[in-house]
């Protein structure tokens, strides 16, 4: 167990912890945003045809030429061309056999059946094979599917893929001041957690399969967490992580015989953060105050469901600051915000407890120390 975990090594260790769920296959076109489960080949040549890359003239030998057919786009010409003879040919059809070169139709010249224009030896030819060879990895093991990985995959003759399950998570929202719906009141906050935590689970490629409520008494809570340690490939649990009388998630994961992983980050804010297994099945325990519940989704959460899925661990990308930031010693701070013309622009309302901030930026600078304007920080994006 690692006690007041630094951000980056928090990171590296909750994604080390888990084994890569089972694989389904399904169909190619169900498969966008889902997780390669094993290496995708290509199952022909691409092209698997020679084809020509213009509409014009297939032509054989040396000029002037006869006009002897046409060839349509599939629909390849039986036998090949003869010496002197050309064929009318699309963008795409196949390319005949003893084709010299093809001549687009704008710099043909025609005469009837007879056409004269010049040309090179494979003018205009897309080679079979030229983009991949059969066999060949086109994307690996824990590639996200994007369309166009989806496109170049059925171009290469796939109609099922081999992906990742879908972990299903529970989230367990903590609390007895929470008020699920209408005006807060009589001391009682608005449930800020509950309606945004689905959102960035599903962005992060996780299905949530239920949410559940529980007044802060530890035997409810540790109730709740067998119930889920049960069902759920991961669990979210907001609230609860500090040491107040009634934050009860370290105790109610030992009366469970769970095992904490990772005992509070030194990230501001989030710093209670908790990651433990119970069952091998991973708790993630996120604080109450809303902003440090998103940055603890994100050092934690985002991680351990990267893992299960088998995807690369994310790497963050440098890019300048164009606000100063200022970092309490031996922490790492997080500070959302904004990338305007390749700057980062810092929010405003950043304070943990609030939203404002998180509402209105697309991610968060990570800044290990005190900076400048013009120095390079990492950018954690947003899901
Ligand atoms: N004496 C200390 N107190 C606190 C410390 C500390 O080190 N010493 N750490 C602070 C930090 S940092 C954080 S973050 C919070 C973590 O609190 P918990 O995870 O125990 O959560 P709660 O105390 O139950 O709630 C904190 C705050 O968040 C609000 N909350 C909770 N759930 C929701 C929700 N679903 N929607 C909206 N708001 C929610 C709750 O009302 C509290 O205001 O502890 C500090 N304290
Ligand atoms: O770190 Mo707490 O997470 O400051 O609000």
């Amino acid at each position: 167990m690692i006690q007041e975990a630094h951000w980056e090594q928090a990171r590296v260790e909750a994604y080390s912890f888990w084994k890569k769920l089972p694989s389904e296959k399904i169909s190619l076109n169900l498969c966008v945003d889902r997780t390669l489960a094993t290496d995708a080949i290509a199952l022909v040549e691409l092209p698997t045809y020679p084809t020509s890359a213009m509409d014009g003239y297939a032509v054989c030998g040396k000029g002037p030429w006869r006009i002897v057919g046409e060839v349509k786009a599939g629909a390849p010409m039986k036998g090949g061309l003869k010496e002197g003879t050309a064929v009318k040919i699309a963008t795409g059809a196949v390319i005949p056999d003893k084709t010299f070169g093809i001549i687009r139709w704008e710099i043909a010249t025609v005469d009837g059946d007879n056409l004269n224009g010049e040309v090179k030896e494979g003018q205009e030819i897309r080679p079979a094979g030229l983009e991949s060879n059969k066999g060949e990895v086109l994307a690996t093991a824990g590639t996200v599917l994007n369309p166009g990985l989806i496109g170049l995959l059925a171009a290469a003759g796939h109609d099922l893929l081999e992906v990742v399950r879908i972990p299903k998570a529970t989230i367990i929202l903590l609390g007895d001041e929470i008020v699920l719906d209408g005006l807060p009141h009589d001391g009682l906050v608005r449930d800020a957690l509950g309606p945004q935590l689905p959102g960035w689970l599903h962005k992060l490629g996780v299905e949530v399969i239920a949410t559940h409520y529980v007044s802060d008494e530890l035997d409810l809570v540790t109730k709740a967490f067998a119930a889920a340690a049960k069902n759920s490939d991961v669990v979210f649990t907001t609230a609860g992580t500090a040491d107040g009388p009634r934050d009860h998630v370290r105790a109610a994961i030992a009366a469970l015989k769970g095992e904490l992983i990772i005992d509070r980050v030194k990230v501001r804010p989030g710093h209670p953060m908790v990651l433990a297994h119970i069952n091998k099945v991973p708790f993630v325990g996120l604080p109450g105050n809303p902003q440090s519940a998103i940055v603890a989704l994100l050092t934690l959460g985002q991680p351990v469901i990267d893992a299960l899925m088998g995807r690369k661990e994310a790497e963050l990308h440098q890019i300048v600051t164009g606000d100063d930031i200022n970092v309490p010693e031996g922490f790492t701070r997080l500070v959302l915000g904004n990338i305007v013309d390749g700057w980062f622009e810092m929010g405003e309302y950043l304070g943990s407890a609030m939203l404002r901030g998180l509402a209105h930026s697309t991610g968060f600078a990570v800044a290990e120390k005190s900076m400048e304007e013009g120095e390079m920080v990492a950018w954690l994006p947003l899901p």
